[in-house]
């Protein structure tokens, strides 16, 4: 899949820009604060329909203006079209082939695309909400059945713990309808389970291509995924026992539940761990093998994206070589080249041996202005 050419018109600091696309390499280089995040951004929202960072739709307005326009035309193996987000202060309307899509899911898929920013670190060093906030988003974009058992497993968990909190105690022990608090176990075992066994196929899938791509880059380092889950079982069990184990945690747990008054056990608290050569990453690993973990998870996803489409996504990254020694920065360009259509930006050009990309289209970035090399 490629973007082949992208037009902004007063997006963030970009007043009104058209430009056309390499199919495969595009180095954004220039100073801080000039526009090349913004450029990745107005490439992921036009993705996504939505942004990568946490900003307000309206944020992306250039501020002396009203509303902002973001197109580009899209070329799958099958087809060319364009895809254009308007951005008001009112809302947005995402349009396919001059065609406005109501739902933004159905939007969502036109151009996939896979981004890696600095705050990626936080997959590997931050806490667990991260990393599961990181294998749902993922997870939800790759089965529709794990998105369904998802929000099921949400609404079950908030309908238990919104009755644990409304549970009275008289005279030191809590008053409650036995019945209804085992309907509300069964809701949450069942879409519980099935979320566990789902993660533990997905992760073992992730944790492949992750460790090729890993050796790739490292040339000597194994990287593995841990999935640690709460119940505790294993790959190996089958949802039914899942099931039963998630059940009797439950019931083990349940005094300590009613006092603190809310649900101990379930994938809500689940982790994942990363190792290099049987070592946590997060502890005990330099600056740059963190970073080459954390970049080796999104290019997984790019393999595991083409796996179930059949095309490369696009890949947007956003200042990743300045972590990367020589040699990582090679393995990665050569890892890349031919393969994906790539958006890199970077403040310097002596950051990036422009020998290492074949066929580079390098544009400078001053001030919301592009200039071509
Ligand atoms: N809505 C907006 N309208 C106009 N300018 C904006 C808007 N939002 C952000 N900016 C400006 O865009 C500039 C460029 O931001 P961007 O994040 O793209 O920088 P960058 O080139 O990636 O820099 P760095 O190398 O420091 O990450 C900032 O100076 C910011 O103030």
């Amino acid at each position: 899949m490629f973007l082949n050419n992208l037009r902004l018109v007063n997006f963030r600091n970009y007043k009104e820009l058209n430009v056309a696309f390499s199919h495969s390499i595009n180095v954004l280089i220039g100073n801080n604060a000039q526009g090349k995040t913004n450029l990745l951004e107005a490439i992921y929202f036009l993705s996504m329909g939505r942004s990568h960072r946490d900003s307000n739709d309206r944020d992306l307005i250039n501020w002396s203006a009203k509303s902002a326009v973001i197109s580009g035309e899209i070329e799958s193996r099958t087809a060319r079209y364009p895809l254009e987000v308007r951005i008001e202060k009112g809302g947005k309307r995402v349009l396919v082939n001059h065609l406005t899509e109501n739902r933004l899911s159905d939007y969502i898929g036109n151009l996939n695309s896979v981004l890696f920013a600095p705050e990626d670190l936080e997959l590997v060093k931050g806490s667990p909400g991260v990393r599961r906030k990181f294998i749902d988003s993922e997870f939800a974009q790759m089965s529709s059945n794990y998105l369904f058992n998802l929000l099921q497993y949400r609404n079950a968990l908030k309908d238990r713990n919104a009755y644990l909190k409304n549970i009275k105690w008289v005279a030191n022990s809590p008053k409650f309808d036995e019945t209804y608090l085992s309907v509300l176990d069964d809701q949450l075992i069942k879409f519980g389970s099935a979320i566990i066994l789902q993660r533990f196929s997905l992760i073992q899938t992730l944790e492949a291509y992750a460790r090729e791509v890993h050796l790739a880059i490292s040339k000597i380092e194994e990287l593995k995924l841990c999935y640690i889950t709460f119940p505790t079982v294993n790959e190996q069990s089958s949802q039914e026992e899942i099931s039963e184990i998630f059940k009797k945690q439950l019931l083990k747990n349940r005094n300590r539940e009613l006092f603190l008054k809310s649900t101990s056990v379930g994938p809500h608290h689940d982790d994942l761990k990363f190792l290099i050569n049987g070592k946590e990453v997060g502890s005990f690993a330099s600056q740059g093998q963190q970073r080459t973990t954390a970049l080796s998870i999104r290019l997984a996803e790019i393999e595991m994206m083409k796996f179930e489409t059949g095309e490369y996504p696009i890949l947007l990254l956003d200042d990743v070589l300045s972590e990367l020694d020589g040699k990582r920065q090679t393995q990665l360009l050569d890892f890349i080249q031919d393969k994906v259509q790539t958006f890199l930006t970077t403040a310097s050009l002596s950051d990036i041996d422009k020998g290492l990309i074949k066929d580079p289209k390098i544009y400078h970035v001053k001030d919301g202005v592009l200039i071509n090399d």
